[in-house]
């Protein structure tokens, strides 16, 4: 594998896969570029061939069908030129719990989760074989947070980090990067999609500038990466926390606040 391989990214056909993919051509690489809208996908696919010499693919695939992620998966299992995974697509929901739906929730999750974690898995042997590659999950920072007030949609990007971190753990020391992207919001179509009016949230950070700074966090190989996050520190705080909790939780019997339960 060169260092200038291949970047597959899926939703390249808008918002940020679409800006990952001009910045990625931009660059040098050759791209394979994944979503449903094979119209979308084959002019931007045709601009960047012009513009910046690379060779770019399209593969049609809705990431809700299993046969559609199995040819994904395919071509990332298959295509040695392929070293960067962009695992970007996902969708948002509107209303609360109650109001949504079991199909609209599956779906949600399928594509967030499963889609991802299956890509991953696809890639992850060859590129731990090879003791190179990057594979870069977009998260969300509502997967740091329940108050944030997406349940479904913020559980599937707290599964988002927790796979990339515990990916980086295993992949790390074989020579692959994983890095974990939490955008905070920002313009792009997921909204209308979702159907939310984005007249409610007052600050959105435009797309490329989210791009860039999270290419900024890739150049710097770093686990996590939050583009709106300020003050960094406060990062190192929580995870500091949770290690803290973990020398807490090694214990062959109950907390003494819950010992007295089983005597009654
Ligand atoms: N915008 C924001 O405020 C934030 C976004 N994110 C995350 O960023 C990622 C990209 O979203 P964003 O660019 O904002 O939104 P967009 O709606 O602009 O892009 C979503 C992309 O995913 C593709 N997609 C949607 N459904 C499917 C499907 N079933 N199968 C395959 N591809 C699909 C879409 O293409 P097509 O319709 O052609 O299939 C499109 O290319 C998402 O994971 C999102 O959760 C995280 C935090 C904030
Ligand atoms: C795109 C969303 O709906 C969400 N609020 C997010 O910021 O991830």
């Amino acid at each position: 594998m060169t260092q200038l391989s291949t970047v597959l990214i899926t939703g390249a056909s808008s918002g940020i896969g679409a800006v990952y993919a001009e910045r990625f051509a931009q660059r040098g690489h050759d791209l394979v570029l994944v979503a449903r809208d094979g119209a979308r996908l084959e002019s931007l696919a045709s601009r960047l061939r012009t513009e910046h010499g690379v060779a770019v693919d399209i593969l049609r695939a809705d990431l809700t069908q299993a046969d559609d992620i199995r040819l994904v998966e395919a071509r990332l299992r298959d295509d040695a030129s392929i070293g960067v995974l962009i695992n970007n697509a996902g969708i948002a929901q509107s209303g609360s719990f109650v109001e949504q739906t079991g199909d609209a929730i599956e779906r949600l999750i399928t594509l967030n989760t499963t889609a991802l974690a299956r890509l991953a898995n696809a890639i992850a042997p060859r590129l731990a074989q090879a003791g190179e590659g990057s594979i870069v999950n977009i998260g969300s920072v509502v997967g740091l947070a329940p108050e944030l007030g997406m349940t479904v949609y913020g559980a599937s990007k707290a599964f988002v980090l927790f796979l990339s971190q515990g990916l980086s753990l295993e992949l790390n020391p074989k020579g692959v990067y994983v890095q974990a992207v939490l955008p905070a919001a920002t313009r792009t179509e997921i909204w209308e999609r979702a159907g939310i009016d984005t007249n409610a949230i007052p600050e959105m950070m435009d797309v490329n500038e989210l791009v860039d700074a999270a290419l900024g966090g890739f150049d710097k190989r770093e686990p996590v990466t939050i583009p709106p996050l300020h003050d960094d520190s406060a990062w190192g705080t929580l995870q500091a926390a949770r290690q803290a909790l973990l020398g807490g939780i090694k214990q062959s019997h109950a907390a003494e606040r819950y010992r007295s339960v089983g005597a009654h």
